[in-house]
C-alpha cells in the first residue's frame, strides 16, 4: 500500500478495506472531493481538449450482411477503434431492465451490497470492487463495479448472484450473444481471414464478463477520474451507457477527446487489446476514459468479451500470410490480464507486454 495522509488512510479503510465502496462514502453525504480522489491538474480532462468537430460513427446494423454495413464496421474498427450500433436486435426493454438492475443493486443498503464484496462474495463468479487497482493508485477512481463472470460453467452459480439483478444480467447476456458473434465474424472477414474454424473463432470470445459500473454522483467531477485513460484487454467490448454521457474516446490526433454522445437504444462497441494484437494493428484498441456526473449516479454496463484464461494468442497466421512481420509475440491471456490489473490504468501501455 502507498504511504498516505491520515485522512486518506481513514477513507481507504472505509471504502476499500471495509467494502463500502465510493458509493458508501457518497451516501454519507460528503460535499467535497477528498484528496484521495483529487487528480493532479495534468491528469484532469480539460475542456479545451474535448473535440467539438468529431464524433464516432453510429452504424445501423438492421441488415448485418449489407456490404456497406460490414465495410463501415471494419473501417471504424481500424480508424476510431469505437463505434455505436443501432437496430442490433437486443430489445430496448432488455437494455432498460439491465440498467435498472444496476441501479437496484447499487441502491441496496451498504450491508446488503457488502455481501458481494470481493472476498465476502458467496461465489467467485460475482464480485463487487472499487476503483481499479487501489493498492497501486495514489488517487482512486470514482467508481465501484459489480463483475459477473459469464461463461457457461459460471452460470451454474446463478442462484448465488444478487436476486435484485441476476435475471436481468442473464437475459442481457443471451440477447447480446448473437451480436457478439456477428461482430467477430465481420471483423475477422475484414482481415481476410479465410477458413478459420469455429473452435478458433470461438476461442477469441469464449469468456464474457458483464460489469455493472456505478459512478456515484460527484460533488466536483472535473477534479476526479471515473475511469482513467485506458484501453480494454478484451477482444471486443460491448458497452451500454445511460443518458448521462461521460464517456470520452481518444481522437485520432492523439491529443483530443471525443465525447460518445448517448443514443437511445445504441450499444457502444470498442476493439480491445486482444483484437489489436491478433489483427497485427489493423484494428485499434483505443484509449478511453469516463467522468462521473455532478447530479446523478451514472451507470454503464460493459460486456468484456475475452479469450479463456489459458488461451494463447498472437497475430493470426492468416494475417501474416503475405510475409508481414508480427508486431507482437504470443502470450497467454491470463498473463496479459494479470499484468493489466497489476498497475493503475495507464493508457495503452498494457500492449507493451506483448510487443516485440
Ligand atoms: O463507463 C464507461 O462509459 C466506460 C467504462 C470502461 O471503459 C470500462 O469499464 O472499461
Ligand atoms: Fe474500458
Amino acid at each position: 500500500m502507498l504511504p498516505r495522509d491520515p485522512n486518506s488512510e481513514k477513507i481507504i479503510d472505509f471504502v476499500v478495506n471495509k467494502g463500502n465502496g465510493i458509493k458508501g462514502l457518497v451516501d454519507t453525504g460528503i460535499e467535497t472531493v477528498p484528496e484521495l480522489y483529487t487528480l493532479p491538474p495534468e491528469e484532469r480532462l480539460e475542456a479545451n481538449t474535448i473535440s467539438t468537430h468529431h464524433s464516432i460513427p453510429v452504424i445501423d446494423v438492421s441488415n448485418w450482411d449489407d456490404p456497406k454495413v460490414t465495410e463501415s464496421i471494419c473501417e471504424a474498427a481500424g480508424k476510431w477503434g469505437f463505434f455505436q450500433i443501432i437496430n442490433h436486435g437486443v430489445p430496448l426493454e432488455v437494455l432498460e431492465s439491465v440498467k435498472e438492475g444496476a441501479h437496484r443493486f447499487f441502491g441496496l443498503p451498504n450491508e446488503e451490497r457488502n455481501k458481494y464484496w470481493v472476498g465476502n462474495s458467496p461465489s467467485g463468479t460475482v464480485a463487487l470492487k472499487t476503483s481499479f487497482a487501489p493498492e497501486a493508485e495514489s488517487v482512486l477512481e470514482w467508481k465501484d463495479y459489480l463483475s459477473f463472470r459469464c461463461s457457461p460453467e459460471d452460470l451454474e452459480s446463478f442462484p448465488l448472484w444478487p436476486p435484485v439483478c441476476r435475471n436481468e444480467v442473464v437475459k442481457y447476456l443471451e440477447s447480446a450473444k448473437p451480436v457478439i458473434r456477428k461482430l467477430l465474424e465481420i471483423l475477422l472477414k475484414g482481415l481476410k481471414v479465410k477458413e478459420m474454424d469455429e473452435a478458433r473463432k470461438h476461442s477469441l470470445i469464449a469468456t464474457p464478463t458483464i460489469n455493472f459500473n456505478c459512478y456515484p454522483r460527484c460533488p466536483n467531477p472535473d477534479l476526479t477520474a471515473g475511469v482513467r485513460p485506458h484501453s480494454d484487454v478484451s477482444t471486443i467490448t460491448i458497452l451500454l451507457q445511460d443518458d448521462n454521457g461521460g464517456l470520452y474516446v481518444r481522437a485520432t490526433d492523439g491529443n483530443s477527446w471525443i465525447h460518445v454522445q448517448p443514443v437511445n437504444g445504441a450499444l457502444v462497441i470498442n476493439m480491445g487489446d486482444v483484437l489489436q494484437i491478433v489483427s497485427n494493428d489493423r484494428y485499434k484498441s483505443v484509449e478511453h476514459r469516463a467522468v462521473a456526473n455532478g447530479s446523478k449516479d451514472r451507470v454503464s454496463v460493459p460486456i468484456f468479451v475475452t479469450p479463456r484464461m489459458d488461451a494463447v494468442f498472437g497475430p493470426l497466421p492468416e494475417v501474416l500470410e503475405n510475409g508481414e512481420q508480427p508486431l507482437y509475440k504470443e502470450v497467454v491471456f491470463s498473463d496479459y490480464f494479470k499484468y493489466f490489473f497489476s498497475k493503475k490504468h495507464d493508457g495503452k501501455q498494457t500492449l507493451d507486454f506483448a510487443r516485440i
